[in-house]
């Protein structure tokens, strides 16, 4: 075994997994499958990649290859995440009805794989708080969600004893909880640094604390899943336990294909579900869903008598009419000069929101609106809802996609003049604003690649890029 295991974790896998511990210490001197979830909204699946086998979207690559020069990845075509943790769909299909509207949390967001993977699940008629406690860590997931494009997720930056102050407000909880994280050794060798006996202790209190906090947010009847990328029992099936026995909250099974090398447990009646990387190809990873039996019904909301949400003018409307597709589906709000498109059949509980939490990004980012002129911002660009026929694109080579997400000047050839939708093998990446004799790259500098590119882009370099656009026949 070459990864130097801390002997208590040794001790204590070996205790869990019996004579199965010599396949679980062969499977981590393997490299980490890579896999990656496509957005259905923005690209056909793959048709020549192997599935991972829980999840429709899920597929594995055979090799790791560098997202940043994929200009499919910047346009939120796909999100690269731990094929394991793709369970999270089976969890969600087999214990709520996804075609009603449902007001649904993920409450520790960042970097976002679990919200992109709920927002696609989802209806376009439910709504998504994706929250995060760490701030540069939700400006991330901000980022994400605009780059997965879709309108209806809220951003927010709480800690979850705020969030519990919304009483019975979700109809289901994700609680992705920050753990000791002893199923990424392999992937993140660092992470066995940090792990203590000590830290694993700390970490499950701390679980129990976020689970309490949040607890009054889920509605009598409601789902919460709980996960976590670790293997100990005190900060998996005990913390279960121990919530059945704090609260009403009774477990849900959920059915397993043999061929998924899930391991299911049980303790004191609260079932949960394991990932091995002797069994399954992925990281190690724990779920479990439970249903909340009793509680606190939602208290109903009323207009407040001052809006926090300021609904924009007939004029500003008119600025951006016809730029995004179903326009009944979205009211417009104005704050400072940005204009933004919230789901209006959610403007009470989202008025609740943005209220009572931190809200960092919300809806879609429409335009910028100054004296009778508006410009149309990145997460329009990126957005699933922009209007086919609002602007023209222009579709562009592999080498100009990366030059213009490197902030570079680019060529648009045959576009007129005005704001022009920039995309790569129909994936939109951004604006550029072309004018008589150049095109004014307008790729948000907080988003653009920073690597140099000059290696990359050599003539006997550019045609070996990965893209995922050429795993599609
Ligand atoms: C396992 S990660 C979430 C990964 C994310 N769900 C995804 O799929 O991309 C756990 C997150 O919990 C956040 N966190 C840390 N302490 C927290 C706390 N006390 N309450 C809530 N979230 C916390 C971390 O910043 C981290 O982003």
């Amino acid at each position: 075994m070459s990864l130097a295991l801390p002997a208590p974790f040794q001790t204590r896998m070996q205790s869990q997994l019996g004579e199965a511990y010599s396949a679980f210490t062969d499977a981590l001197d393997q490299p980490s499958p890579t896999s990656i979830r496509v957005n259905r909204a923005k690209m056909p699946l793959p048709t020549s990649l192997p599935q991972v086998p829980w999840t429709e979207t899920g597929f594995y690559l055979s090799v790791r290859p560098s997202f940043t020069l994929d200009p499919m990845f910047h346009g939120g075509a796909y999100y690269v995440q731990e094929a394991s943790s793709m369970f999270l769909e089976q969890a969600l299909k087999q214990s709520v009805d996804l075609s009603e509207p449902l007001a649904v949390l993920d409450l520790c967001g960042a970097p976002g794989g679990k919200s992109t993977h709920i927002a696609s699940l989802l209806s376009e008629e439910s709504l998504l708080v994706a929250n995060e406690v760490i701030k540069p860590r939700a400006n991330i997931l901000a980022e994400n969600i605009q780059k997965w494009g879709s309108g209806n997720v809220v951003v927010t930056n709480n800690d979850p004893s705020h969030i519990g102050k919304l009483i019975g407000f979700f109809d289901v909880m994700v609680v992705d909880a920050p753990c000791s994280g002893e199923g990424m050794f392999r992937k993140d060798p660092d992470a066995m640094n940090e792990w203590s006996e000590a830290n694993v202790k700390l970490c499950s209190e701390r679980q129990r604390r976020i689970l309490m906090d949040v607890w009054d947010a889920l509605k009598p009847g409601g789902v919460l899943i709980y996960s976590t990328c670790t293997y100990n029992l005190e900060e998996n099936e005990e913390n279960l336990a121990w919530l059945a026995q704090q609260q009403d909250a009774e477990t849900i099974t959920l059915d397993l294909s043999p061929d998924w090398g899930i391991t299911e447990t049980e303790l004191e009646g609260m079932h949960g579900y394991r990932f091995y990387p002797h069994r399954t190809q992925g990281e190690g990873f724990f779920l479990a869903a439970v249903r909340k039996t009793e509680g606190e019904e939602a208290r109903t909301f009323k207009k407040s008598k001052r809006p926090f949400l300021v609904l924009a003018s007939k004029q500003e409307k008119a600025l951006v009419q016809g730029w995004l597709k179903e326009p009944k589906n979205w009211e417009l709000v104005k704050h400072k000069e940005t204009l933004r498109a919230l789901p209006h059949a959610w403007m009470l509980e989202l008025e609740q929101l943005y209220e009572n939490l931190r809200v960092v990004y919300g809806g879609i980012e429409v335009a910028e609106v100054m004296k009778n002129n508006a410009k149309p911002l990145p997460a329009l660009a990126l957005s699933q809802h922009v209007s086919e026929d609002a602007f023209p694109r222009a579709e562009v080579d592999l080498a100009t996609a990366l030059k213009f997400l490197h902030r570079e000047d680019v060529v648009l050839e045959n576009s007129a003049n005005g704001w022009v939708l920039v995309q790569f093998n129909g994936v939109a990446l951004g604006w550029g604003k072309k004018l008589q004799n150049r095109v004014n790259n307008h790729y948000p500098k907080e988003w653009r690649i920073r690597m140099s590119l000059d290696e990359a882009l050599k003539p006997e370099n550019v045609g070996g890029l990965f893209t995922l656009g050429s795993t599609i026949e």
